[in-house]
């Protein structure tokens, strides 16, 4: 069991939309349950609330093995691209910081790693760290929630960097711009003043407040924006001007020149949300990466050297160096307002861009000249002499490394979804880092390539669509038993029938083993079947086949144990109950339930297209998948279940299995309901089945989790999947679709489960090498059985 204080979330979201409450409950709710807020609640006047802060601030810091705080700043839009590498300085400087960020263009789960990043810099555990970094959902809009936000906290300084950032997307909608960029800074500053939070403030401003120039420009260069955006900007500076002149605030504006590049370890980045318009060198990436077809310049005709816009890019890390230098400067300094440009001086045109980013990727990148965008000034080249003087801050990074470092973020999160934007509990101990799911997919080809070395094949040379003669099936999975008899008309099913407990017991032989399963044979067997004297044997474990055509089965899985089996001739085993219950059958095959999935697709599609399958996925009790390689005309089982490389282990993973982690524990009907079991502890023992229910019924802790549970298994089994086409697909014809098999108790019974893979199968599919087609079928295993096992001669050795 996970200890109550894993549980509990460490960085907690929440939303401050406020709630009728009184007294001391009210003045709790929607703060911080720190010593200090809790004290604030029931302190009396203003001054008194401040000394029990400052108290308990104090008291705080010295039992703190951080070398003390060097106070709290508030950041707005911290989650952001600008706002995650700023928040990672402040921590590195050793502040504390609270986030307000309504996640609409951003998502908390950079904080993991800005957390990981700040422990590595100061050689402390993250758990020390936590503390220290809070985030709060709130948007600056709605000045309700954003009293309730910050009504009992007070800061040293706050950063404002919440707030939308486009040139182009101002023009066509300057009223929202307006909106978000004035509204949210005058709710802010109203908010800070009248609860006594702050009066020092770090603005978020941009160059394009200045009238374009194809000088240098410097601060006391003309004021003249040629956008809504800059507008907005040049609104925001001047209410901050007011506000030192009217009220002795101390306020720095920050003016970027283009921001661009990641954090040189890779894992802080530009992400990008289908809601936000795009910069030129996340533009770039997509097309680096295939996502995109060309990147559209926007006019080749201006005054420059190469026709192409020029601007100043700025490296992301040296932006944000720069917001500590000037909140040092401010919480230094008297009164005042103050302003500086934060560039390199160099101007580069976008075709240099361009050029650079093709050097960093290695990647050929198209490009197609269009006209002007409206509001682009031909160039922006940043004079930063003051920064450099008064701020003792310069750009140290290259503009070469500017897009390296972008291109290193790329490959970091190169077919990574927002999924783990989780604003829940269950985020904190399920979410693993982003990148490191990326990696799943990259493990898994390795794991496929090599696995298909490993396990034995099976020859699908001799391969007939259509079932002309009767064939009898039993099919033992993790937790049921199935026997069928197919045939031209049709198939008869017995079952499923759970195997009952005791037989998967060491102490259980397989004798008893395998009379129970040749009895549910004899419910059904008529003598008179036309070909009906011979019986597949499916298997959902691991099996070993000899060139002889012995099938033994490897190991046990799925928690079974049954004595006498693993490594013994189950053609053997299975004759020999069908002789003790007196049917005339013998075993034609012994398959893996996988590979045999590949061959039911002729029951799908008989009149046109292929019978066989590329690939077979199944995810019950437990999972495994195979394919097809064209060339060999072979199908390889991957022992998918045994994967264990790459996986996102999370706390949660970690105190169930250990070093024993596996795909399948991540994955399979048989583990869903441990993990949900340890987030839910009050639940008691589930099965798949309350995890279901759970799912159809009302919102509770139990449902959100295992919602959580089951999208992380499908998104795991979507991306091994891909893995396993991006392997399969090599022997393809070009353009050839490639059709994969599904079947499992969780694609049957879990429309969430289904829904969820597609989902992500889709999102990774424009990166795969062939157009794939899925298809879901119940009994694939079996189906797939009789139509392999008919070929089989009475005499004649399995393959
Ligand atoms: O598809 C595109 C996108 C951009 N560009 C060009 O690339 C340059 C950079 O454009 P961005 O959209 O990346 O950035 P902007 O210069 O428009 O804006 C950025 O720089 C501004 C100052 O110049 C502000 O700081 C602003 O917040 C910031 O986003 C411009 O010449 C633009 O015309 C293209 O040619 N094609």
């Amino acid at each position: 069991m996970l200890p109550a204080a894993c549980i509990k979330p460490h960085l907690q979201v929440w939303s401050t939309k406020p709630k009728r409450a009184t007294g001391k409950a009210r003045l709790l709710r929607g703060a911080w349950t720190t010593p200090v807020t809790a004290l604030v609640g029931v302190a009396g006047s203003l001054a008194d609330q401040r000394r029990v802060r400052r108290a308990a601030a104090a008291a705080a810091c010295a039992t703190r093995g951080l070398g003390g705080s060097r106070g709290r700043i508030l950041v707005t839009g911290g989650c952001g691209y600008i706002g995650s590498h700023t928040v990672l300085e402040l921590l590195e400087a050793k502040f504390e910081v609270l986030i307000l960020d309504n996640l609409c263009r951003s998502d908390s789960a950079c904080l993991h790693r800005v957390l990981r990043l700040a422990a590595e810099h100061l050689h402390v555990e993250v758990d020390e760290l936590r503390g220290h970094l809070r985030l709060k959902k709130v948007d600056l809009c709605d000045e309700e929630s954003l009293e309730a936000a910050l009504k009992f906290e007070s800061f040293r300084a706050v950063i404002h960097l919440a707030g939308f950032k486009s040139v182009g997307e101002s023009m066509r909608e300057p009223l929202r711009y307006y909106e978000n960029n004035v509204v949210g800074l005058l709710n802010l500053v109203k908010v800070l003043k009248r609860h006594h939070v702050s009066k020092s403030l770090v603005l978020s401003s941009s160059c394009t407040v200045y009238r374009p120039s194809d000088a240098k420009i410097s601060e006391d260069s003309l004021l003249e924006p040629t956008c809504p955006y800059g507008n907005t900007k040049r609104v925001q500076e001047s209410m901050l001007q007011d506000l030192v002149e009217s009220d002795g605030w101390t306020v720095s504006c920050l003016r970027y020149f283009n921001p661009a590049g990641a954090h040189s370890s890779g894992s802080l980045g530009e992400v990008l949300y289908p809601s936000s318009p795009l910069m030129l060198v996340p533009l770039l990436r997509q097309v680096a990466l295939g996502q995109r077809k060309e990147l559209k310049i926007f006019g080749d005709d201006y005054d420059t050297k190469d026709g192409t816009a020029m601007r100043d890019y700025i490296h992301i890390q040296d932006l944000a160096d720069a917001h500590v230098a000037a909140l040092q400067h401010l919480l230094a300094g008297e009164a005042a307002f103050h302003v500086f440009n934060l560039g390199t001086g160099f101007g580069r045109s976008v075709l240099e861009v361009l050029q650079a980013y093709q050097d960093a990727s290695g990647c050929e990148l198209q490009y197609k000249i269009e006209q002007r965008r409206a509001g682009d000034a031909a160039v922006a080249v940043a004079d930063s002499k003051l920064a450099n003087d008064l701020l003792g801050w310069y750009a140290h990074r290259g503009f070469e490394e500017i897009m390296a470092s972008d291109w290193t973020f790329a490959l970091h999160t190169k077919g990574n979804d927002s999924l783990y934007n989780e604003s829940c509990f269950i985020s904190q101990h399920l979410v693993p880092e982003p990148y490191e799911v990326g990696n799943v997919y990259r493990a898994m080809v390795k794991e496929i390539q090599k696995a298909s070395k490993q396990v034995g094949s099976m020859s699908i040379h001799s391969w007939s669509p259509a079932l002309d003669t009767t064939q009898y099936v039993i099919d033992l999975g993790g937790t049921y038993l199935r026997a069928f008899k197919l045939g031209p008309d049709g198939y008869l099913k017995l079952g499923p029938v759970k195997v009952p407990e005791q037989l998967k017991l060491k102490s259980t032989s397989a004798r008893d083993l395998f009379d129970f399963m040749a009895s549910a044979v004899a419910k059904f067997f008529q003598p008179m079947d036309i070909g009906g004297e011979q019986l597949c044997l499916v298997f959902s474990f691991a099996l070993e086949s000899e060139n002889d055509g012995v099938t033994r089965m490897r190991r046990w899985a799925k928690d079974w144990a049954t004595s006498g089996v693993e490594g013994a001739n189950l053609t053997e085993l299975m004759d020999l109950a069908l002789k003790r219950q007196k049917l005339p059958l013998r075993v034609s095959r012994v398959m893996n339930d996988c590979i045999s999935s590949v061959f039911a697709l002729g029951a799908i599609r008989t009149s046109s297209g292929p019978n066989v399958a590329d690939a077979a996925v199944v995810v019950g009790t437990g999972t495994n998948a195979c394919y097809v390689d064209r060339s060999g005309k072979s199908v390889f089982s991957t022992e998918w279940a045994g994967f264990r490389k790459g996986l996102p282990s999370t706390a949660a993973d970690v105190e169930l299995h250990g070093d024993e982690l596996t795909l399948e524990k991540m994955v399979s009907g048989l583990y869903l309901p441990r993990i949900v079991e340890q987030l839910c502890p009050d639940a008691g023992s589930l099965s798949m089945k309350d995890l279901v229910k759970a799912l159809e019924g009302p919102e509770t802790p139990m449902k959100t989790s295992a919602q959580f549970v089951i999208r992380r298994s499908a998104y795991l089994c979507a991306q091994a999947l891909a893995a396993l086409i991006e392997v399969a697909a090599r022997g393809k014809p070009d353009g050839e679709v490639f059709h994969v098999l599904l079947d499992g108790g969780l694609f049957h019974c879990v429309p969430i489960y289904r829904a969820q893979f597609e989902y992500f199968l889709a999102k990774r599919q424009a990166l795969l090498p062939v157009p794939v087609k899925l298809h879901l079928l119940k009994d694939a295993a079996s189906i797939g059985a009789a139509h392999a096992g008919q070929l089989w001669k009475p005499g004649q050795a399995a393959d």
